[in-house]
């Protein structure tokens, strides 16, 4: 990339501990370079906002007592715990307790083996079935061979990480959170197979968030999903009522053992004091949620409820958040970017107290960069429309015939409702490709190309040819006459059938190669149940994509306009997915933009 300047490298050596948050931004900050910025920095007369940031402060250090939530509450709001160990400590990388990071085997979906009459319009089910078999793995080809350390490579739970999985393991109700890329979603995914593993029952473990996109993302289902009572507008009693109608929900609650919900910022105060008012009544327990272990996480200065008055209920200002959280954590190491200026600025963005020199340096990034291998940045929109759009001209802009990919969909739900729950998704349920579209890996295939990985096709090739002679196939000439993007889907089924070719782009600047396969993603209820399901393709269109799905991705390359930014902690999500400053490009128009939380 011709100009770009290299990122320094190595972790940051101050402290992130929120009780040492005030303290480390006064020492690095000099208040003489600070300009007007809200909510910065505290007045003695605290407003309303600013009670409610020093509350989600006070909140997350855990030593205060909540400003917010004391008054309903004579507990403490959480038992004080935090991490001070320095996040660069290389003894942290050799501790025992460090859990080598999952592999991933990868198998096509049963869906895709067995039927060979209902297939996807391309490619058929049946052309699948022959070429591959669940064990044989996509041919990936190395251009050249990968030796470098990838982003998954080696990776291994942090002290922190490993400590907060322990204390799960051992059957404590933790909350933990952290800034954006500390680590939040890797810990939960071991957890998750940990307590998978710890309780033998399926429907031990309930896996909950509080948005459909953010279930999916964690193959999970949304709290109201779990709870089994709509909407949830009744009080408790009645909400209990409605759950003992359905049998269903009814032996949910009563055989889950650990409830998990993640995106907690995004959860209504009021719906997690409703959720653990039913768990007791249906339970028969008087404590929150029954009794049932909880484990929490997210970040409370991300994305707030959505709510219709516009009056926001936090979940740690819920009257049941202290008695059902035992432990509090804060991960202070963020892994997402190594550059610690980069981590020095978003750290001062989240908590709305950015220095002159940060705003000079956000400012600066307004330039445009030219990427040498044709890959462009991926541009994060508040809106779907803006999402689409943009991806639409782009690849209108492509001279090369389109095909068309429709997903197959399934799942015990019906009618709306499945198609609500698909529309979480992260896989269309049409995909239209052209060569050198640009697109985004949506699963993890192995170490190095994961979710988030960015390539652009380079062809469409016949899987036979393909994984039968291991190399190139002929150019897309040969292929059999594609369809149009404006065809019917299901109406382009043909004998022979093409799958993208795509070259990835690695973090470390190599290239891979790999014949993209179709997957399966489901929404599954703790029984096992799958709600819904599609087999589609583990790619989209990357040259843009919208700020709620970006929540929980790391983007090498990234374009934000924060002139459009309109939703409260969006520029803080949109900035934070980048890894480093040098591929990250950001129009700023006003200062107050880059106030994450305007509260
Ligand atoms: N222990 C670890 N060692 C190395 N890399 C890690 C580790 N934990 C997380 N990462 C990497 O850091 C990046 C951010 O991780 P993750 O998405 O889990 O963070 P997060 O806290 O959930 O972020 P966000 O709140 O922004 O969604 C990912 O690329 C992930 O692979």
């Amino acid at each position: 990339m011709s100009t770009m300047t290299k990122s320094r490298s190595g972790l940051g050596t101050f402290k992130r501990d929120f009780s040492e948050n005030t303290r480390t931004l006064s020492r690095e900050v000099d208040p003489q370079e600070s300009i007007e910025w809200p909510p910065s920095p505290p007045k003695v007369k605290l407003t309303g906002k600013e009670l409610r940031m020093k509350a989600i402060e006070a909140a997350l250090n855990g030593s205060a007592s909540n400003l917010l939530s004391s008054a309903k509450s004579s507990q403490p709001l959480v038992e004080s715990r935090t991490f001070n160990k320095r996040p660069s400590d290389p003894a942290l990388f050799q501790d025992e307790a460090h859990v080598p990071p999952p592999k991933k085997r990868r198998e096509l979906p049963a869906s895709w083996k067995e039927d060979s009459q209902n297939g996807m319009s391309a490619p058929s089910r049946s052309s699948i079935g022959r070429s591959v078999n669940a064990s044989v793995k996509p041919q990936i080809k190395d251009l050249p061979r990968t030796l470098g350390k990838s982003r998954m490579a080696g990776m291994f739970l942090s002290q922190e990480q490993s400590q907060i999985l322990r204390l799960v393991e051992d059957g404590k109700s933790v909350f933990y959170t952290g800034s954006a890329g500390t680590g939040k979603s890797v810990l939960l995914r071991e957890i998750i197979k940990s307590l998978k593993k710890k309780f033998k029952a399926l429907d031990a473990v309930a896996i909950t968030a509080s948005t459909g996109i953010a279930a999916c993302n964690i193959g999970g289902v949304t709290m109201h999903s779990f709870a089994g009572f709509g909407l949830g507008l009744e009080n408790a009693k009645e909400l209990a009522s409605k759950v003992r109608k359905n049998k269903k929900a009814t032996t949910r609650w009563a055989r889950t053992q650990v409830l998990i919900i993640d995106e907690v910022s995004m959860v209504d105060g009021d719906l997690f004091d409703k959720l653990a008012e039913v768990g007791s009544i249906l339970r028969k327990n008087s404590r929150p949620f029954g009794g049932i272990q909880m484990v929490v996480t997210g970040d409370f200065f991300q994305l707030p409820p959505v709510t219709k008055s516009g009056a926001v209920k936090f979940a740690f200002e819920a009257t049941h958040w202290p008695q059902a959280i035992e432990r509090t954590f804060n991960l202070t190491q963020v892994f997402r970017q190594k550059d610690p200026a980069f981590v020095n600025m978003l750290n001062e963005m989240r908590f709305g107290r950015l220095s002159q020199q940060s705003i000079g340096k956000f400012r600066s990034l307004s330039r445009n960069i030219v990427y040498e291998d044709g890959l462009g940045p991926t541009e994060l929109f508040p809106r779907r429309e803006e999402v689409d759009r943009s991806n639409q001209t782009r690849l209108n802009r492509l001279t090369d015939d389109a095909r068309t990919f429709t997903a197959i969909d399934g799942g015990a739900v019906d009618g709306p409702q499945r198609e609500k729950l698909l529309g979480n998704f992260m896989a269309p349920q049409t995909l239209v490709l052209r060569v050198e579209a640009q697109v985004m890996l949506i699963k993890n295939i192995d170490e190095t190309l994961v979710n988030g990985s960015m390539g652009r096709i380079i062809r469409f090739a016949d899987p036979n040819t393909y994984m039968q002679e291991g190399e190139i196939p002929p150019t897309t000439t040969t292929l059999s006459k594609p369809s149009s993007s404006t065809s019917k889907p299901g109406a382009n089924a043909r004998p022979t059938q093409f799958l993208p070719v795509v070259e990835f782009i690695l973090p470390n600047g190599q290239h891979k190669e790999m014949l993209v396969m179709p997957e399966n993603f489901k929404v599954e209820l703790p029984s096992g149940e799958v709600q819904a399901s599609r087999t589609q393709l583990p790619l989209i269109l990357s040259w843009a994509m919208s700020i709620h799905k970006s929540q929980g991705q790391t983007l090498d390359r990234v374009k934000v306009d924060l002139g459009k930014v309109f939703e409260k902690g969006q520029a803080y999500v949109a900035l934070s997915r980048a890894t480093s400053l040098d591929g990250l490009q950001a129009s700023i128009l006003r200062a107050s933009c880059v106030s994450s939380y305007r509260l």
